[in-house]
């Protein structure tokens, strides 16, 4: 039986991952879940389902709600009130923090942003396994998550990274020459830059293959996504930026590969569903069987790569730029990004905008302020994360 820790449990992975372990009662069982408040009621119906010891809420003023939510649903399935017992609540923005350091075999951190810093640091510093989703935390603290990390105590959920994982397990680490991450080219693959200049929200909401949060599917559009993923590669696999190549495969059914130095190439290929990856990651050195359908073999399917049109999509080589300069850099690439997506969805900028003025904030920060590797600390990290966010607001309120 694994003990599991779910943060950001009423997001996309949160309720996938529940998913997984809702018809596996006998092999799991969750402990705490974590959440941010803005979905009270599907929180209420998690708890109840599956009845954890501790529950971390971000927002306080969502508590008075959450137990309202709570009594209604035992109220639903006819309890009565003597019945149920409340879970231990931890409030405010450092409750995940705290819920991450509880005693537990694997912390899934499926929160989205740099809010997944500190879980994912207090996670590794208690020597737990942490299942990762958010790719945030592992960009942006750079070597201080790779650091404090044990070898094999990271375990991908990405489902790139987690096909990385399994095809590296192809060969040694001084076999490999290069590792090949495909990319959906998200919903505007094939659109030159004048084809992008209105697109809304909506259009960049909707992806090809998966079903996501808001911010992961408006970075798919970007192609910000692949960025993230490319230093996520780097960082997770030791390996050198410049041999993490981009290949656009819009089926998404391989989820990446890896090249040896032989010429081999492993791929990982499996229908777009991220029960595969997630399970793997909570039994990870083994496969979670029945986690996925597998490709069905009996009819006629095509598979497409192509190479990236990085002119029209300049995020992948402003991550690369980010993630070579390291330090407070990435950090910079995110908040910025964070920012300009959420001024994108309030109608302030458009599309374009996200990259380009990502691009001037990045290269602000090259010329003044930023920190190296060498002295890179939690707390420069989140005041770059800081100076990010409200760079990149200034720049669109001088655009309005
Ligand atoms: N969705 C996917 O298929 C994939 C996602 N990922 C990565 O996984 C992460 C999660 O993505 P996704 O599930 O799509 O995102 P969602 O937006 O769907 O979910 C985010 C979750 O985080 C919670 N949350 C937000 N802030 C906090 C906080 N301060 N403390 C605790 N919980 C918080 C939200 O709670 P609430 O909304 O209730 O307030 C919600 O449960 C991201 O890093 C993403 O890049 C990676 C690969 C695939
Ligand atoms: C499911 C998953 O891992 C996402 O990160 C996915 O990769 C997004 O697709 P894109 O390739 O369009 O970014
Ligand atoms: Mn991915």
């Amino acid at each position: 039986m694994r003990t599991i820790v779910l943060l950001g449990s009423t997001g996309s992975i949160g309720t996938q991952t529940l998913d997984v372990i809702s018809s596996r009662r006998d092999q799991f069982r969750v402990v705490g879940l974590a959440a941010g408040g803005g979905n009270v009621d599907l929180l209420a119906s998690q708890i109840i389902e599956f009845e954890p010891e501790v529950v971390a809420l971000a927002k306080p003023a969502a508590a008075n709600a959450l137990q309202r939510a709570l009594y209604a649903e035992a109220d639903r399935r006819g309890w009565n009130a003597g019945e149920y017992q409340l879970p231990k609540l931890l409030l405010g923005p450092d409750a995940a923090t705290q819920l991450a350091a509880a005693d537990c075999d694997v912390v899934v951190n499926a929160i989205t942003g740099t809010a997944g810093l500190l879980p994912t640091l207090a996670t590794l510093e208690k020597g737990t396994t942490l299942a990762l989703a958010n790719k945030e935390s592992l960009v942006i603290g750079g070597r201080l998550v790779t650091g404090a990390a044990r070898p094999g105590q990271i375990v991908a959920v990405d489902s790139e990274h987690s096909a990385f994982a399994q095809a590296l397990r192809s060969g040694r680490a001084d076999e490999v020459r290069r590792l090949i991450l495909t990319a959906s080219g998200g919903p505007f693959r094939g659109r030159t830059r004048d084809e992008l200049v209105d697109v809304t929200p909506q259009q960049a909401m909707a992806h090809p293959t998966w079903d996501m949060g808001r911010v992961i599917t408006i970075n798919s559009a970007t192609l910000v996504n692949k960025g993230l993923e490319l230093i996520e590669a780097a960082l997770l696999y030791d390996v050198d930026l410049d041999d993490v190549v981009v290949t656009v495969h819009p089926q998404s059914v391989v989820h990446s590969m890896v090249e040896f130095h032989d010429g081999a190439t492993i791929a990982q290929a499996s229908p777009p569903d991220m029960r595969l990856p997630i399970g793997i990651a909570l039994t990870w050195p083994e496969r979670l069987a029945d986690a996925s359908a597998p490709c069905d073999w009996t009819t006629a399917a095509t598979w497409t790569f192509e190479p990236l049109d990085a002119d029209t999509f300049g995020a992948v080589e402003l991550a690369r730029t980010a993630g070579k300069a390291a330090g407070t850099a990435p950090a910079v690439f995110n908040a910025a990004n964070e920012a300009l997506v959420d001024a994108f969805w309030a109608g302030r900028i458009g599309f374009l905008d996200i990259t380009d003025i990502n691009a001037e904030v990045v290269a602000e920060h090259l010329a003044s302020g930023h920190v190296a590797d060498d002295d890179l600390t939690v707390d420069a990290v989140l005041a770059a994360d800081a100076w990010g966010r409200a760079r990149a607001a200034e720049i669109v309120g001088e655009r309005a």
